[in-house]
């Protein structure tokens, strides 16, 4: 199978702290890939030095395209979507200004929109700061979707989620994969198991495991040894 995305030894340094210790992983050009780890192992440092908004050193690749050197308005304009932690939507816009705002003309009446996220249509008057946590998020992942994309990178878009908005993601996150791959930084292991074909962990800046999805999320002493946490009994049945 090719990749979308091949990182190669790629380290990111703040100041003395060495965050990112030669990280290598390649992202398949299908599917959900999930980037797992506990706290603070440097999960969205990857995402930012894939992005250009970390400072990094080593080999990232976007297909046959080097992009370790290049900024990050030639990054994303290259082909690399990105929906941050903190999903970042303007609360003062409204729906429709905010899906406005990545320069085409059309907004919440786009065929993707009207698909995706029907709940938005309805909303398109609503400013986005008065939206629940999860319609905020589908703003934030509509918003990324009304470009073309080659790869997707997305941060735990599922944080302080209600169970039912946890799914409403999770469908949208796959059905998204079916034609444009995502990494996926997430927490929810029965999410992952769910929509992840392949997942990458890491430990203090550097790769630990690479694999099947269902392989580690259905192996508690693994994940308990990797990540600190396993899915109850109920969730992996
Ligand atoms: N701008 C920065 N300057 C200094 N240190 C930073 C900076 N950004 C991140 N770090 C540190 O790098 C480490 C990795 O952070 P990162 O946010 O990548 O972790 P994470 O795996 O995404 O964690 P979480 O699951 O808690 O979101 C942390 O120790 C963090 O404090």
């Amino acid at each position: 199978m090719s990749s979308v995305l091949t990182l190669d030894d790629v380290h990111v340094r703040y100041g003395g702290a060495h965050v990112l210790q030669g990280v290598s992983f390649e992202v398949p050009d299908t599917g959900v890939t999930a980037l797992l780890g506990r706290n603070g192992v440097g999960k969205t440092t990857t995402l930012k030095a894939v992005l250009g908004l970390a400072p990094r050193t080593g080999g990232i690749r976007l297909r046959d395209r080097d992009i370790t050197g290049e900024p990050v308005h030639r990054v994303v304009a290259g082909g690399i979507g990105y929906v941050p932690e903190d999903r970042e939507v303007f609360g003062g816009l409204t729906v429709e200004e905010n899906l406005r705002l990545v320069g085409r003309t059309s907004g919440v009446d786009a065929p993707i929109v009207e698909e995706l996220f029907p709940d938005l249509v309805g909303r398109r008057s609503q400013r986005a700061g008065t939206l629940s946590g999860g319609q905020q998020q589908m703003v934030a992942l509509a918003r990324v979707l009304l470009r073309d994309n080659d790869l997707l990178l997305v941060d735990e878009p599922t944080k302080g989620l209600a169970p039912k908005l946890v799914t409403e993601v999770a469908d949208v996150l796959a059905r998204v994969a079916r034609t444009t791959p995502v990494l996926l930084v997430e927490q929810n292991l029965a999410l992952v198991r769910r929509i992840a074909d392949t997942v990458v962990v890491l430990d203090a800046g550097k790769v630990v495991h690479r694999g099947e999805a269902r392989a580690l999320v259905e192996d508690p002493a693994l994940t308990t040894e990797l990540l600190g946490v396993s899915m109850r009994r109920e969730e992996v049945a």
